[in-house]
């Protein structure tokens, strides 16, 4: 059966292709998610997960193929507006926390929204909200330097759920945490996705953690395994080349 062309879906990539100086991480790999949906990218270590977050989030421009979030065509757009969709409509969680180390626990978590220009008053309640729906409420005046790796994991994680992202990329997310927390943390942040609307793209090689997921991408050798939807390799509607 062949499926509907499916116009629903807010971020979707054609024919995706990726090189690091001539060694192909990346080949021809379509995909697409709704609005709201929770999609796992999954396989072994170096099958090509990261650098399809990274292209679909305009991290990377790829050697081939399209990207669209909204209508408009990441792959084409210039560097800088890249940078500001980035910012403004996406999230990313990294396997490593990355934060600043001058800043405090709230001051990082709540960075995104301060970048956008939201009022401190306001940026640092919602902050404060996402450390304590993530069990950090009490590191919220500590530096990075004060913290273990696992706490700084959950700060990022709140960081990325406090600006509600439109898309928010989450590459092995739970990596730094002990393993009897990370079936909490995916649950807090899957949850917190579904109830405002958030379309996660989350990579992992852990079958139990795509299980969160609503439907799972599989790749190998920088290929997908099994067929795309048809919906995914043609009949879509152009997207615009302007944010
Ligand atoms: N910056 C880079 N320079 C050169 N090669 C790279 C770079 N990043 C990734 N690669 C290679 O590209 C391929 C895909 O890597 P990628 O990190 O996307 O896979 P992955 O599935 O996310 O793996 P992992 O789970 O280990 O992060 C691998 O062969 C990897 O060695």
């Amino acid at each position: 059966m062949v499926a509907p062309p499916d116009n629903d879906d807010v971020l979707w990539a054609r024919t995706l292709s990726y090189a690091y100086g001539g060694s192909p991480a990346l080949l021809g790999v379509s995909i697409g998610a709704r609005k709201g949906e929770i999609l796992a990218v999954t396989g072994p270590r170096g099958c090509g997960k990261t650098t399809l977050l990274r292209c679909l989030s305009g991290q990377l421009v790829p050697d081939h193929g399209e990207v669209c979030f909204d209508g408009v065509a990441v792959h084409s757009l210039p560097a800088l507006d890249r940078e500001r969709l980035r910012c403004e409509r996406f999230g990313w969680i990294g396997t490593e926390p990355q934060l600043v180390p001058e800043l405090t626990s709230w001051e990082n978590a709540a960075l995104p929204l301060l970048l956008r220009g939201t009022a401190r008053r306001t940026a640092k309640t919602a902050a404060r909200e996402w450390l304590d729906r993530l069990d950090v409420g009490e590191c919220a005046r500590v530096r990075p330097a004060g913290l273990v790796q696992a706490q700084r994991q959950r700060i990022a994680i709140a960081r990325a759920l406090a600006a509600t992202p439109g898309v928010l990329f989450a590459d092995e997310p739970t990596a730094p945490l002990h393993r009897a927390d990370r079936a909490q943390v995916l649950r807090t942040l899957t949850s917190a996705a579904r109830s405002h609307g958030i379309t996660v793209i989350l990579a992992t090689h852990d079958e139990e953690v795509a299980t969160l997921a609503d439907r799972t991408v599989a790749l190998l050798d920088g290929r997908r395994v099994g067929s795309a939807p048809a919906s995914e390799e043609e009949g879509r509607a152009a997207c615009s080349v302007s944010a």
